[in-house]
């Protein structure tokens, strides 16, 4: 089962400060989303609205036609994992577990017993006295293994070290080709995790400011690489940003769709056109003044 999830003019006060201001979007159920965004641009905000931890302010929030806040029967459809995941003192790591595997009904435990033994998961430790990437690796453990239709990792992978982290990716997207299911990934290691999503959403200040196909949204910038001068006089005029020079050649990103007749120049002029990073459009997006070049 999937479900989608519907948002309309979302608003978040804490007391005078709004932090999400008018949200509204539409996530079809069964893709899995990336939620982007810098240091306090809303997104946990968010996030926690979605997974029911917190009423807004105004607007409305639907997860399979049904609001989720003090809803039973959607807890059960919707994890939320987030790296500062809060654990009971005394349980143990296999308390954490059984008590997931009572929250969520699609649980499977043979598939939680595989992911303890490749985290090399202390059953019997103190989940609090688990080192930061343990207990991240338990908070994706229990985000894979509940098979909730709606599943949140909230930077939850982050204390991870790489191999680790690339286990994840790769179990999630193993494990979402067999279980399709709703999911929702926020991060900054943008460029680890983009070829994940099939869609992206930014939020900076609170709005948001992209809702797109990620294939889509990398259309918006190009990389363009030559004899600096053909790179400098392509250049001229556009909306420039990442510049690299080695030597006589130069690489430049381009914001901005190029139409084909731009295309054709550039390579006429010997350029190469290149895709360009999720993270390169997401800094350019969401530059403040201040920012370094
Ligand atoms: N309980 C709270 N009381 C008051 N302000 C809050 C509270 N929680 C969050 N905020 C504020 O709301 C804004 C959004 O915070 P939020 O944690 O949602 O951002 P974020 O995008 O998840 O940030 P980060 O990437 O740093 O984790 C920030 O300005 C933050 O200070």
């Amino acid at each position: 089962m999937t479900l989608g999830i519907e948002v309309n003019k979302l608003q978040l006060r804490y007391g005078s400060f709004t932090a999400l201001h008018d949200l509204t979007f539409k996530l079809d159920g069964g893709k899995i989303y990336g939620l982007l965004g810098r240091n306090g641009s809303g997104k946990t905000s968010l996030l926690s609205i979605l997974a029911s931890f917190r009423l807004q302010s105004a607007g409305s929030v639907s997860i399979g036609g049904e609001a989720p806040f003090e809803n039973a029967k959607m807890m059960e459809q919707v994890c939320f994992i987030q790296e500062s995941g809060h654990m009971n003192e005394g349980f143990s790591v296999r308390d954490a577990l059984s008590l997931a595997a009572s929250c969520w009904p699609n649980w499977d435990d043979a598939y939680a017993a595989k992911l303890v033994k490749m985290y090399d998961l202390p059953l019997k430790k103190r989940a609090v006295a688990l080192s930061r990437g343990m207990k991240s690796a338990l908070g994706v453990t229990i985000g894979l293994a509940s098979r909730a239709p709606v599943t949140i990792f909230d930077e939850s992978y982050l204390g991870m070290d790489a191999p680790s982290r690339y286990t994840f990716y790769e179990q999630l997207l193993n494990d979402y080709m067999e279980h399709p299911r709703t999911v929702i990934l926020s991060t900054h290691l943008i460029e680890e995790v983009a070829s994940l999503f099939e869609e992206v959403l930014i939020i900076d200040k609170g709005r948001l400011i992209v809702h797109e196909e990620t294939e889509s949204i990398r259309t918006k910038g190009r990389a363009v690489t030559g004899p600096a001068e053909a790179v400098d006089r392509f250049a001229q005029g556009k909306t420039v940003f990442g510049e690299q020079k080695l030597g006589r050649t130069k690489s430049v990103t381009v914001f901005g769709e190029l139409d084909d007749a731009a295309c054709e120049r550039a390579i006429s002029e010997g350029l190469e056109l290149g895709p360009v990073s999720l993270q390169d459009l997401f800094v350019h997006m969401t530059k403040r003044k201040g920012d370094e070049q």
